[in-house]
């Protein structure tokens, strides 16, 4: 039984189930019941966290991600962020959570081509209304702490992969989300610059940032301090 000094957990997935429509292709051939993606999953993050999300190409890991991300709800199931039971929450309620408390890394980076890395910082927190000036003085901060801080009058293009998944990850974290989730963070990078985003990883997370990645990468994954795999729509923990 937990301490009733225990703090709340940030994320509770409780019998959570996303099912799909069956392909076009095979609505008329095949079964027409839809597929099942994620498979009654169970997962608590706290406060503090550094989970990883293993599993093979299709196992449903974006799937997840989505869902913890509040960009999609669960077919059946409780999915709880932040204290609130967020399945059953309006839009606006999950859009205003998502954009206060939620920073996102994606494989692709998404970084927007005509704006500075400074400015392309500077949209963390845009959408939950704070003013420009810190906005700005956030951006900063977050750049200094990936150490991009040399390159905040850059354009993304004129960026390496490794430079442009730092300013992504400046992004992110700029807001001081209470999670940061990345989906494949270091799939478009060599070694060498999918290790210093990891290092990066380690030391936002050494620092109290909770982290949630999901990966097929086992190098990756092994560098949080928790692993957990997708397999047959289930999630299992891989190791104590
Ligand atoms: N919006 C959707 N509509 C229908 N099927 C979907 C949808 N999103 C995902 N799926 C299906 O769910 C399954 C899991 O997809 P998902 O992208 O979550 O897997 P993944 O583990 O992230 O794969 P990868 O590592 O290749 O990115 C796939 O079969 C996919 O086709």
């Amino acid at each position: 039984m937990s301490s009733p000094l225990a703090p709340a957990p940030l994320v509770v997935l409780d019998g959570v189930s996303r099912s799909f429509p069956p392909p076009a292709d095979q609505r008329s051939t095949r079964s027409r019941d839809s597929v099942e993606v994620l498979s009654r999953v169970d997962l608590v993050v706290h406060e503090g966290d550094y989970t990883a999300v293993l599993g093979r190409s299709g196992a449903g890991k974006s799937t997840l991600l989505s869902v913890v991300g509040l960009l999609d709800r669960p077919t059946s199931g409780r999915h709880v962020f932040s204290g609130l039971d967020m399945a059953l929450a309006p839009d606006g309620v999950r859009v205003a959570r998502r954009a206060e408390q939620i920073g996102f890394v994606f494989q692709a980076f998404h970084l927007v081509a005509g704006l500075s890395v400074l400015e392309n910082v500077a949209l963390a927190g845009l959408y939950s209304g704070r003013p420009r000036s810190r906005r700005l003085a956030d951006a900063r901060l977050a750049l200094e702490t990936v150490g991009m801080s040399h390159r905040q009058d850059a354009f993304p293009p004129t960026l390496s992969g490794g430079e442009r998944q730092r300013t992504a990850v400046a992004r992110a974290v700029a807001a001081g989300p209470r999670l940061l989730l990345a989906d494949e963070p270091t799939g478009n990078l060599d070694r060498e610059n999918a290790d210093g985003v990891m290092r990066l990883f380690a030391d936002l997370n050494a620092a109290g940032q909770t982290i949630l990645v999901i990966t097929h990468d086992d190098a990756v994954a092994a560098r949080a301090r928790r692993r957990v795999r997708l397999e047959g729509g289930r999630l299992h923990e891989e190791d104590a």
